[in-house]
């Protein structure tokens, strides 16, 4: 199903925290939401779901090309999953994925055979299907939002809603879930949208990512685009570790250009560094594994992250106080005509 929000804005007390967004998902696309706490991520997402309304004179709220804002919540047909993992405690896995089939009004219930048979390939679908007569106490959290991602399923709703359902869960278990969700998308297809702060799980997990700042979407594109062609300094920033140098374009006025600390090119000879290659002095190294992190100072006391692969590392045999040169391989100017 598509979704299709035009011209929302969302106010509080007079405080506008929606501003005139537009949106369009595809039929079975899974759009990420991503901006900092406060940017209106969950206002869209309540908006979107019908919890909340829209203010007076915003545009509608389409489900396939039909304004749903006048329809109630249950007859949107939205699965929710949350950060905070509601199941029911006293009901074992099993029940909890089937809660929302045996709740349906009777003409529309399927059989307990159908219950039973479509409860059993959610469990399937999630790698769970050995812990059905669990109780939620006794699952790592993990597994709980994968329980709570199924019973949101078992219903067939056309539209997913997630808001940072990995939101409480360690790093390394939620790198596994956001794989885990991707794949999962790959083979339910139903459009989804999911709330994130975390710029990776946004970027890795999306087809496309829409990128809010202050209750306004700055950015809507594909991960590559949205990482490779920032549209603002904002999404820049936002996105990763970034230096900003300051400097005055052509015509004299103040501007600054913001590079990532691996478009960076370092070496001890300054043609080997690159065009402009300019002096500095390492002044700390941090291991990364894969990556290695360096910072230099330059003559001018500017602080500069460089990030080098671990091989690289190696061939250059750097030490604090070296004496290097570095070049900006791929600088973001948002003013035109910038000159460092
Ligand atoms: N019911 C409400 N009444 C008043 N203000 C609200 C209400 N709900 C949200 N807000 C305010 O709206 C702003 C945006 O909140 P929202 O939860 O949409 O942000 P978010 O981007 O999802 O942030 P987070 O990542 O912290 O959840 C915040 O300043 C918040 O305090």
């Amino acid at each position: 199903m598509t979704i299709e929000i035009r011209n929302i804005s969302k106010s509080y007390g007079g405080e506008r925290i929606l501003r005139d967004i537009d949106l369009k998902i595809n039929s079975g696309e899974l759009v990420a939401l991503l901006g900092p706490s406060g940017s209106g991520k969950t206002t869209l997402l309540r908006v979107i779901a019908g919890i909340e309304q829209a203010d007076e004179g915003s545009g509608p709220v389409l489900f396939d090309d039909v304004d749903v804002s006048n329809v109630d919540l249950g007859k949107r047909r939205i699965g929710f999953v949350f950060q905070h993992y509601a199941l029911f405690k006293h009901m074992n896995v099993f029940e909890n994925i089937a809660f929302g089939l045996r709740a349906k009004p009777r003409r529309e219930r399927p059989s307990e055979a159908q219950i039973r048979e479509k409860t059993q390939s959610l469990l399937d679908l999630i790698q769970l299907g050995n812990l059905s007569q669990r109780y939620p106490s006794q699952l790592s959290g993990g597994q709980r939002q994968r329980v709570a991602l199924a019973r949101a399923l078992a219903v067939e709703p056309r539209v997913l809603l997630l808001d940072e359902p990995f939101g409480a869960l360690d790093a390394t278990v939620r790198r596994e879930l956001r794989r885990w969700l991707r794949r999962l998308h790959d083979t339910i297809h139903v459009t989804t949208i999911f709330v994130t702060h975390d710029q990776e799980e946004a970027l890795e997990v999306s087809d496309r990512v829409a990128v809010m700042n202050a209750g306004r979407i700055e950015q809507y594109a594909p991960p590559q685009e949205v990482y490779e062609k920032p549209a603002s300094p904002f999404v820049f920033k936002f996105l990763g570790n970034y230096n900003l140098f300051h400097g005055r374009t052509r015509g004299d006025e103040p501007g600054e250009a913001l590079v990532r600390p691996h478009d960076i090119a370092i070496a001890r000879d300054p043609n080997a560094a690159g065009a402009s290659a300019r002096p500095g002095v390492v002044t700390h190294i941090g291991f990364g594994g894969a990556v290695v992190k360096i910072e230099l100072e330059t003559e001018d006391k500017t602080h500069v992250d460089v990030e080098v692969s671990a091989p690289t590392f190696r061939d250059l045999n750097l030490k604090r106080g070296d004496k290097v040169w570095f070049a900006l391989r791929n600088a973001q100017e948002y003013v035109p005509d910038f000159v460092i």
